[in-house]
């Protein structure tokens, strides 16, 4: 279980907190979204949840216990804690895909054999097996980011850290990702997302958490979440659209788009 103690953050190039006491418990076996207006701190507590950043105050634990900077914890955590970026080419180097994915177990001294076995099961996750063979600067944006996903999920860490999965896809690529995401969930890891994309956040999550201005406003189911109007105006968002057909037109709260269409 990753966790927060009333943490707080700010840069040292600006004296400004940037981050004020958060605590945070992103419960194994959970879908947690994590939600806030341009600025509100998101990708900031991504980095220190993933020890990158350090907290000025406060701690953050994996396991029951607080991270520990050092070059070598840090390097236990990644096999823990990983990460996909927004921008995929932050997270891919080599022209080659396969090559890209096994990097990390290679890196590791995996047995070959393992290698292989472990780039195809993540391939095969993200739906990329049919492009797999062509060079990376081939590839769609949408291809990319799912190529991306696959280098972080082929290190079979517990807990996975998505940073705007959906950004920049049009709708068929958006739809991708949601069911790559069902695929992880499926397979019992922890998944953490940050997104504007309200929708998905709602469609998705188990539980969600708002910042606001650094803060966190509330953290709780996701439907007891967005339905409370004032709150999700004062974070700067809006409510999925399922929310608002239940709050505007007394619809029932539906949780998925196929069940208000099946219904
Ligand atoms: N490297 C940095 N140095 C100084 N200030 C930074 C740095 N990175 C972010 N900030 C500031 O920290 C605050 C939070 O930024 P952060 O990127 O964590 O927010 P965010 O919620 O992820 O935003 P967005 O939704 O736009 O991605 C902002 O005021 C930003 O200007």
């Amino acid at each position: 279980m990753l966790l927060t103690k009333r943490i707080s953050f700010k840069y040292e190039q600006n004296n400004q907190w940037v981050l004020e006491d958060i605590s945070l418990t992103l419960a194994a076996g959970k879908v947690t979204g994590l939600i806030g207006a341009n600025g509100s701190g998101k990708s900031t507590l991504f980095m220190l949840l993933l020890g990158i950043l350090k907290p000025n105050t406060g701690e953050v634990c994996w396991d029951g216990q607080p991270l520990s900077y050092h070059k070598e914890a840090l390097y236990q955590l990644r096999q823990n804690v990983s990460i996909v970026f927004q921008d995929p080419d932050q997270q891919i180097f080599y022209t080659d895909i396969r090559s890209d994915i096994a990097f990390a177990l290679r890196n590791l001294g995996m047995d070959e054999e393992e290698v292989l076995r472990r780039v195809d099961n993540a391939l095969t996750l993200v739906d990329a097996q049919h492009f797999a063979d062509q060079p990376i600067q081939y590839l769609s944006y949408g291809q990319k980011k799912r190529v991306a996903i696959a280098g972080a999920l082929v290190l079979d860490a517990p807990c996975i850290l998505l940073d705007e999965p959906t950004a920049g896809l049009d709708p068929l690529g958006r739809q991708q990702i949601i069911e790559i995401l069902q695929r992880i969930v499926a397979e019992g890891k922890q998944v953490v997302i940050s997104s504007h994309d309200i929708d998905l956040i709602y469609q998705v999550c188990d539980e969600v958490s708002v910042l606001h201005k650094g803060r966190l406003l509330t953290s709780g189911d996701t439907q007891q979440v967005f339905l409370q109007t004032e709150l999700i105006k004062q974070a700067g968002l809006v409510q999925p659209w399922l929310v608002r057909l239940h709050l505007e037109k007394e619809l029932p709260l539906y949780r998925r788009e196929q069940d208000f269409l099946g219904s």
